[in-house]
């Protein structure tokens, strides 16, 4: 891991935390000026894998998707691991494969193994116990003690806000660092779980959910020491792409689309294309050309 989660919330209160779906948008967002990533379970599912948020997807599908962006970007990477990928041993290699693949941290759920997206009806959730042993499994994986291990509870929608806030202690004491309460609907909610919890807390302010679009700064003065975009990109990148498909097919051209495209310019900018070249004519210039 080359920056902490630690080091970038120290840096940054609220921490601003922004989803990336594949290498070169990880890029973008660091040289946009961000300080931390996001791997999504929902965006690798997604955009990967043409899948629904379903626990569907493997321990390696994610972390093959981990390794591009940590290749790609020094920046922290929270990787969203559903519910571990299976039992304590499973859990003890997701954590260990993500510490190796250069990931700053981990979000591991209490949803049961067929989980859903955290914002849809019907979720069901495992015991306090049971999230309990999951959370020790991953905490004694560990072997970097700057690897973050955050514990998210889908309890308030299934249970209510005393057991998710129950649950979060419990979580505590088993030795996660950070806390994630999903799909809270009001800042009065984070403000009470943050006072409750005495640990760093998660906002997932994910779009067309349950939880309003709460600012920074209001969520700052909730509480919250991070706050978590985790598929607003994806979420315009497939509207922009959904256009132009649409124009090419009815217009006969990509015209009227160009505008929502990223100028090759800008793309070799992003990439550092133009230092590759300059390399590539240096090392011909130097040992000749062998085509
Ligand atoms: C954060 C999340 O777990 C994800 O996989 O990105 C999702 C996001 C979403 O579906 O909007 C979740 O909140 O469950
Ligand atoms: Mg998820």
């Amino acid at each position: 891991m080359k920056q902490s989660l630690f080091d970038a919330m120290a840096s940054s209160r609220p921490l601003a935390i922004v989803g990336a779906v594949n290498a070169y948008s990880a890029m973008q967002a660091e040289q946009a000026g961000h300080r931390a990533l996001y791997l999504s379970g929902a965006g690798v599912a997604n955009a990967s894998f043409g899948l629904p948020d379903l626990g569907i997807t493997s321990l390696n599908d994610v972390l093959e998707d981990a390794r591009r962006i940590t290749a790609a970007s020094p920046l922290p990477l929270l990787v969203d691991v559903d519910t571990g990928f299976g039992g304590a041993f499973n859990i003890a290699r997701t954590v260990k494969e993500m510490e190796r693949a250069g990931v700053a941290a981990i979000h591991i759920e209490d949803q049961v193994a067929q989980k859903r997206c955290g914002h849809r009806p019907n979720k069901a959730i495992v015991s306090r116990a049971e999230m309990v042993d999951r959370v020790k499994a991953a905490v004694d994986a560990r072997t970097d003690s700057r690897f973050a291990i955050m514990a998210r509870t889908d309890a308030l929608a299934v249970e209510g806000m005393d057991s998710a806030v129950e649950r979060a202690l419990a979580c505590v004491e088993a030795g996660a660092d950070l806390l994630f309460p999903e799909a809270m609907e009001s800042l009065e909610q984070y403000r009470a779980f943050c006072d409750a919890v005495g640990v760093p807390v998660l906002a997932n302010i994910t779009e067309f959910g349950k939880t309003p679009l709460f600012s920074q700064q209001e969520l700052a003065g909730a509480g919250v020491a991070m706050v978590l975009y985790p598929l607003s990109a994806f979420r315009a990148m497939s509207r922009a792409a959904e256009t132009v498909y649409r124009h090419i097919l009815q217009d006969g051209h990509q015209r009227e689309a160009v505008a929502l495209m990223q100028p090759r310019e800008e793309l070799y900018r992003t990439l550092g294309y133009h230092d590759y070249e300059a390399k590539l004519d240096a090392l011909f210039a130097q040992g000749g050309n062998h085509d």
